[in-house]
């Protein structure tokens, strides 16, 4: 895969939204479709040949992660499941608080959204914190999900987020 061509559609943006935070803006990515079939045929091939057990379900987290997750869903052959920020699900939900780098959040899920058992995997741009990703984790595991793996394009190594997940992390980018 031609990381470097990826890494160049990647914009660094200093002190947004906050002071002291350098944002990783993915959407000129989006700017080039063959790039972003790289990512999404580099993601397929890591889950076919790293991931022994079968996926029901890939979670995507609001809302950068529903950029990636629904179309590594379709090609894989399982299920989507969106996790949502508060108030923008009908229906019972689930709902976890939890901080991510600049800020804190709720997260829901539809209650029905993942059966007891199934196996999932999590897919969002990035990983800063980890706060996202383990409050996504926390839902699955309230409705007795099972987490195979969490898939982010970019890491902030720096912030250590693998840290405070307790399934296994793969990352395309390291920043
Ligand atoms: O590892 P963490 O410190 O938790 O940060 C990572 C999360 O922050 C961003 O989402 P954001 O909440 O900004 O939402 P957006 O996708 O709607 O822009 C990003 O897409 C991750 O979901
Ligand atoms: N530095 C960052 N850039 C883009 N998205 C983020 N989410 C959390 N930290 C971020």
């Amino acid at each position: 895969m031609d990381l470097q061509r990826i890494n160049a559609l990647i914009r660094e943006v200093p002190d947004f939204p906050k002071p002291g935070i350098l944002f990783k803006d993915i959407f000129p990515l989006f700017q080039d479709p063959i790039a972003v079939e790289m990512v999404i045929t580099h993601i397929v091939n890591y889950i076919n040949t790293t991931i022994k057990d079968k996926v029901d379900v890939i979670v995507g987290l609001d809302a950068r992660g529903f950029l990636f997750g629904p179309l590594v869903a379709m090609r894989i052959g399982a299920a989507f499941a969106p996790v949502r920020k508060a108030g923008k699900l009908p229906g019972g939900v689930i709902q976890v608080s939890y901080e991510k780098e600049y800020g804190i959040d709720i997260f829901e899920m539809q209650e029905d959204s993942i059966k007891p058992g199934q196996n999932v995997i999590v897919i969002d741009d990035l990983i800063a914190t980890g706060g996202s990703a383990a409050g996504a984790q926390q839902l699955i595991e309230k409705m007795h999900g099972n987490v195979l793996s969490f898939i982010f394009l970019i890491e902030l190594e720096f912030l250590k987020g693998k840290e405070v997940l307790t399934a296994p992390v793969y990352s395309m980018i390291k920043a």
